[in-house]
């Protein structure tokens, strides 16, 4: 299969820095965005000055408002926020010849469907041969050339070779995998359990729970990946465990930073106000909650997540109902 040209449908942070990596490996790349401004600023000074200043744009990645002007690729890489994910494709729809590669790279689990990305592609563009690229990668540093790996999750083994030797640019590795469940399962519930590693932080509880709320979020994790029919040897890798790490770590990460404003006492709204970037974790988390009571999981921490989000409950709530659970088996649930 030829792989010269790459369309990237969504000009946020991600779309930016992956739209960054694809022209690093070489191919011309057809970045879509919804707002003039972006793409004002990329063709004009080579920089996305709203959702990634600062960064030098190579010059293959050329930008665009229409869809149209993704037709003729021979990828796409699918980068809006996941709950506009739907009418993303769907706007994509008439332009998109049946086949192609469509790398689904956004997080999280859509509001009311409860439904994983690959379940929107597979209703939206049938005709996709679908494939997920997800793992630790805070767009900034990925766009500035610092190195990381992502898991590329592909059912067919060949196209999953192909393409992790055609979208690997230095510094950028590709581990391939064919569980596209388990890769999505690790991203939709890292970015909610990040806002509570965040409140652990912002409340000032230590070290310690720090680390035990990583590991029993990452218990979470599995129980959620293996009830979808995913791998928990896939959520052990970069698209679980690694994206966990490093979203309970740094608050580059939009979603612990809530967390942290949430746990130093700011409410909701005080704490999302001015933001134009999404906090997938804030928008999945009501989902999130739904399809684990669907599915009959145990995944308090998600919960009280949830329940903080939805005003439900107060952050020493959330934390004493935590701290007062039964104590049970480690490997339990
Ligand atoms: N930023 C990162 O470091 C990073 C890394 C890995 C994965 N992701 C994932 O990539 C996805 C996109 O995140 P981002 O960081 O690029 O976004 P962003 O916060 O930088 O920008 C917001 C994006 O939302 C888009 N948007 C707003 N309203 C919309 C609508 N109605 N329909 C379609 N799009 C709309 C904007 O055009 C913009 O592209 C998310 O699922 C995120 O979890 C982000
Ligand atoms: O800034 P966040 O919290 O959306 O995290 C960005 C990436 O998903 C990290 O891999």
């Amino acid at each position: 299969m030829q792989m010269k040209t790459a369309g990237v449908i969504g000009g946020g942070a991600w779309g930016t820095a992956l739209a960054q990596v694809v022209a690093r490996a070489g191919l011309a790349v057809t970045l879509q965005a919804r707002e003039t401004e972006v793409v004002d600023s990329i063709t004009r000074d080579r920089v996305n000055a709203a959702f990634l200043p600062g960064i030098e744009l190579d010059p293959a990645i050329r930008a665009k408002t229409e869809m149209a002007d993704l037709a003729d690729c021979d990828l796409v890489l699918a980068v809006p926020p996941a709950q506009h994910l739907r009418g993303t494709l769907e706007a994509f729809r008439p332009h998109f010849r049946p086949g192609t590669p469509v790398i689904l790279c956004s997080k999280g689990i859509e509001r009311g469907t409860l439904k994983l990305m690959t379940d929107v592609l597979a209703e939206t563009l049938p005709e996709a041969t679908p494939a997920v690229l997800s793992g630790p990668s805070f767009a900034g540093e990925v766009a500035r050339g610092l190195p990381t790996a992502v898991t590329l999750a592909v059912a067919d083994a060949d196209l999953g070779e192909a393409l992790m030797a055609r979208l690997s640019p230095p510094g950028f590795r590709l581990y391939l995998t064919d569980d596209l469940i388990g890769a999505e399962a690790g991203g939709a519930l890292k970015n909610v359990l990040a806002i509570a590693c965040g409140i652990v932080e912002g409340r000032q509880l230590g070290r310690s729970a720090h680390a035990a709320l990583i590991t029993r979020g990452f218990a979470e994790m599995t129980r959620l990946c293996v009830a979808l029919g995913g791998r928990a040897e896939t959520v052990a890798g970069l698209c679980g465990l690694g994206d966990l790490v490093l979203t309970c770590s740094s608050p580059q990460s939009r979603n612990m930073s809530l967390g942290l404003a949430l746990g130093e006492g700011q409410t909701v709204e005080q704490a999302l106000a001015g933001k134009r970037s999404v906090a997938e974790g804030y928008q999945s988390a009501p989902a999130v909650r739904d399809l684990g009571l669907k599915l009959g999981l145990d995944m308090p921490i998600a919960y009280g997540v949830a329940a903080l989000l939805a005003g439900e409950a107060t952050v020493d709530q959330v934390i004493g109902s935590l701290l007062s659970r039964p104590l049970r088996a480690e490997t339990d649930g």
